[in-house]
């Protein structure tokens, strides 16, 4: 699965929120590591301890005080180019359908009509919401904002998908559908995937590679190899590995809350 080089890689990342104010939040502290190509990376770790400051950082969203990234060996600078993300609180533009919503970033591409309607139709289709492509966001529950989301994500066509809680707000049948199609796309167009979560299960079941990180500042402290063969189906579940998957990080995300109790911090 993994090529000689990495796809991207950051080092030494750190992210501190009003630096030098009485509020100061070092939010990340010397996050480093590499992805692959085709890997699906899931980020682990407590409430509020920079998974989402990681993944807006990987996206060039958020300026780190140190530390570099780089895509393909080139530095990045900003959002876009080989990368998409899907926001945990959707983003959508409010004023514009959800046809309009996944064409956005089609037409900032510069290509023709027929070739546009053609793949928003294609990802609106993936997610579900055929029919409702002329409604705006008001008129969608959270969980069809959420897969708008993806679908926007997705038409872009990036080598890498930044997701962060992709599934959160949708229910428990449809989030399956949608692992699995997520999956079948990610070996389909050679995609690369970085995903957060809070479920062990979910992180479990569709990742290669685990970071799961420590109570804030969030720090990686294992980058944890989930050896089990693709495609992963509802066996994958039963194996003894899977469950020993599960306790490990279970119990690593255990003693991380517990730290976080002690410091009087939830
Ligand atoms: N713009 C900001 N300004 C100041 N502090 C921030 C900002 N964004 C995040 N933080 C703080 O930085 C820390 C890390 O936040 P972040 O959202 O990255 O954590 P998270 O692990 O994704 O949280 P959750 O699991 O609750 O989604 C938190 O203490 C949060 O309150």
């Amino acid at each position: 699965m993994t090529a000689a080089a990495p796809l991207m890689n950051f080092e030494n990342l750190n992210v501190i929120y009003n630096q030098g104010e009485p509020n100061q939040v070092h939010a990340l502290q010397d996050a480093s590591g590499e992805i692959y190509e085709g890997e699906f990376i899931s980020i682990i770790g407590p409430s509020g301890c920079g998974k989402s400051t990681l993944l807006h950082t990987l996206d060039g969203l958020i300026r780190p005080v140190t530390g570099s990234i780089y895509v393909n060996g080139h530095r990045v600078e900003g959002p876009g180019g080989e990368k998409a993300m899907v926001f945990q609180d959707f983003a959508l533009m409010p004023w514009h359908t959800v046809f309009q919503n996944v064409a956005f970033g089609l037409r900032l591409q510069g290509r023709s009509e027929k070739d546009i309607r053609d793949h928003v139709m294609h990802y609106i289709r993936m997610v579900g919401l055929e029919g409702f492509e002329g409604k705006y966001p008001h008129q969608l529950s959270g969980g069809m904002k959420q897969r708008v989301g993806i679908a926007r994500a997705f038409a872009v066509n990036p080598k890498i998908l930044l997701m962060d809680e992709p599934f959160s707000a949708i229910d428990e049948q449809t989030r399956e559908i949608m692992q699995e199609e997520v999956l079948k796309i990610m070996f389909k167009e050679k995609k690369t995937v970085v995903f957060i979560t809070h479920s062990i299960d979910e992180a479990v079941f569709l990742s290669s590679r685990i970071f799961l990180m420590t109570v804030r500042p969030g720090r990686i402290v294992e980058d944890l190899k989930i050896d089990i063969p693709y495609p992963r189906t509802l066996e994958t579940k039963l194996l003894p590995k899977y469950q020993e998957y599960k306790a490990l990080i279970w119990n690593h995300l255990k003693g991380e809350v517990t730290r976080q109790y002690q410091r009087g911090e939830v």
